[in-house]
């Protein structure tokens, strides 16, 4: 279990506030998703919430504690990231790529034992990858690689996940299986934020979103309560049509306001 929360936290990159005045806590158990235009802040808020940019203002607390107090092993037992646009540059085995993940569990020099093994094969199970263990994971296609990359973050077994943008490049069928999979995770008790920019998918699977626009949150609530047509027309400058297909919540951007 982990409590994640976040106070008037502001980031500073470049001289340019990326990340404003933004407050939030997250607890275990629900798959939160983070949405907002490109250039919005939201790598930036997930990359300050694990610890990997310093703040300008506020702070990031994990259950309790300072973040920037804490070691990162500490931080990787309760935190498993997988950032945006990961590519793999060694022609590992599937098994090691994933054994990956456990590595910030180890103490120096040590070897992975056999409960590392066994969280090894439960992620790859998880991600469906376990046919995959023995390929060359730079061989594989786009969508088996981001399930790869996926079952290395789910290796670490921490209690929140945080996935930047896991869908790009995807085809649907296989963006609608890491859905699953996250929802399924999120069912599990794991605390899951997720940055995506699927808004359909995002109203679908999440039970939380948090809106960002310009470095501030300018909503944060279920998917219903966020994606309105008028935020959508504000934050990201578009019309869209919203239906549903046999109760699945379908939003589709028409067109650009003022484009
Ligand atoms: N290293 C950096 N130095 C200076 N500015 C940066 C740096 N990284 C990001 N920024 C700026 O901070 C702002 C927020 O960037 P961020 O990557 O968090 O946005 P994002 O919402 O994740 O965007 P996208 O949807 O395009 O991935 C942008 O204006 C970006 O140009």
């Amino acid at each position: 279990m982990v409590a994640l929360s976040v106070e008037t936290l502001g980031v500073t990159l470049g001289g340019r506030r990326a990340v404003e005045g933004v407050s939030a806590n997250f607890a275990p158990g629900g798959l939160v998703g983070i949405i907002g235009p490109n250039g919005a802040g939201k790598s930036t808020l997930v990359r300050a919430m694990l610890g990997l940019v310093e703040p300008s203002a506020g702070d990031v607390r994990l259950d309790g504690a300072p973040i920037a107090g804490l070691r990162r092993a500490e931080i990787a037992r309760l935190l498993a990231y997988l950032p945006q646009g990961q590519v793999l540059h060694w022609p590992l085995a599937v098994e090691r790529v994933v054994a990956l993940g456990r590595l910030p569990l180890l103490t120096p020099m040590s070897r992975l034992a056999a409960a590392d093994l066994e969280a090894v094969d439960r992620a790859m199970a998880r991600a469906d990858v376990t046919h995959l263990r023995g390929r060359v994971a730079t061989e594989l296609s786009g969508g088996e690689r981001a399930r790869v990359l996926l079952a290395r973050a789910l290796a670490q077994e921490s209690s929140a996940l945080i996935v930047d943008e896991p869908l790009a490049a995807l085809d649907p069928g296989h963006q609608i299986e890491i859905m699953d999979l996250l929802r399924a995770q999120a069912a599990a008790g794991q605390l899951v934020i997720a940055v995506l920019h699927d808004l359909s998918l995002a109203a679908r699977y999440c039970d939380r979103l948090l809106l960002l626009d310009g470095g501030r949150l300018v909503a944060d609530g279920t998917p219903d309560a966020v994606l309105t047509p008028e935020r959508l027309a504000q934050t990201f400058g578009v019309r869209a049509w919203f239906g549903s297909d046999g109760g699945v919540p379908l939003i589709v951007p028409t067109a650009r306001i003022g484009g």
